[in-house]
């Protein structure tokens, strides 16, 4: 009979390498109701000697912290927001620009996910801090509710002394539709779309409810990825998988605008198909040193641009009338 502190152990395991099936290989092995009661087991064992709680147990997932209001934090280097290219003439001329720098130029091209930016600090390996965007410089934290998404790690696979990780939290389709559903049953007011149940969910000041809300992050960029011998973004993203982040599978290389422009107009089509809202994508030139050269305006990077897809022609959908 294995002791209190063999079978934690062995709980943290079994919960984190569910988890990991679960959120990273997309391949659930266990149900949830098991997962649910492996979950259940463990809490019990750390209540019961809770000085073997560590920050990294699977346990720390399931929230429970109240904020009463929230603490603003001051980002290490401010989150920049994005200018918009519309058509095929506003990619060209981003292209025009980047060329009068560099003749040769490689782009990658990432799905614009429709969430909202959640910038995640991690020290020694252990996920210490959540925030939001906020104004871009500082932001709200939010980290008790942070450590409820699953596909967010509480501990890198190759910890490091400090990594500040940016990248889009989310709710996909299937958990919007059921939250709203379970919203209509119980007379509450539904969400508008996606995003805006992302953002009021991540920012719960019950972790607790952040945790029923199945949200789901991806992670796209790396401050000071050049201190870890990363130069362009293609080796940012797949440092980030071998840590433990989800990354958007949808990112393509190009060598030439046109390329990006007939990629940009098919997916415009293809939006749907996702099981995320996405609103456009983002062409960003794929070198560091590039990047560098290239600077930024006030406000955005001058390497990158996000394409946004067309206004759709929604056709007024006439509910039904129930003539009771
Ligand atoms: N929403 C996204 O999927 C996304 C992405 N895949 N990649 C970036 O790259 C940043 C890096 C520096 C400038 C933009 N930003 C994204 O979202 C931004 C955050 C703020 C405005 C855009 O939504």
């Amino acid at each position: 009979m294995q002791d209190d502190f063999e079978r934690i152990a062995a709980l943290r395991k079994e919960l984190e390498e569910a988890n990991k099936q679960y959120y990273e290989l997309d391949q659930p092995r266990i149900t949830d109701g098991e997962y649910d009661a492996l979950m259940r087991e463990l809490l019990a064992l750390e209540a019961k000697h809770p000085d073997s709680v560590a920050p990294d147990s699977p346990t720390q997932r399931v929230g429970g912290a109240v904020a009463k209001e929230y603490t603003k934090v001051r980002h290490l280097e401010p989150l920049l927001s994005l200018d918009n290219a519309f058509d095929a003439g506003d990619l060209r001329e981003f292209d025009r620009r980047v060329r009068q720098v560099f003749a040769e130029v490689e782009y990658v091209v990432e799905l614009k996910i429709d969430g909202l930016t959640v910038a995640l600090t991690y020290v020694d390996g252990l996920m210490v801090r959540g925030a939001t965007r906020g104004d871009g410089s500082v932001g709200e934290e939010i980290t008790a509710n942070v450590k409820t998404v699953g596909s967010i790690p509480l501990r890198l696979n190759k910890p490091v002394a400090k990594l500040s990780v940016r990248g889009e939290g989310y709710m996909p389709k299937a958990s919007f539709a059921r939250l709203n559903q379970e919203r209509e049953e119980e007379g509450l007011s539904t969400f508008a779309n996606p995003r805006n149940a992302a953002a009021g969910s991540l920012r719960q000041l019950n972790s607790r409810i952040t945790a029923e809300r199945k949200l789901d992050y991806f992670a796209y960029q790396l401050l000071s990825a050049n201190e870890l011998g990363l130069n362009n973004q293609i080796d940012v993203l797949n440092y980030l998988k071998e840590q433990g982040f989800v990354v958007n599978p949808e990112y393509k290389v190009f060598h030439d605008i046109e390329e990006v422009i007939k990629y940009c107009e098919e997916m415009a089509g293809e939006r749907h198909r996702f099981p995320y809202d996405i609103d456009g994508l983002v062409i960003k030139v794929n070198d560091f040193d590039l990047q560098q050269e290239l600077g930024f305006t006030a406000k955005s990077p001058r390497w990158a641009i996000s394409y946004k897809f067309p206004a759709e022609q929604v056709e007024t959908v006439v509910e039904d009338i129930i003539l009771r």
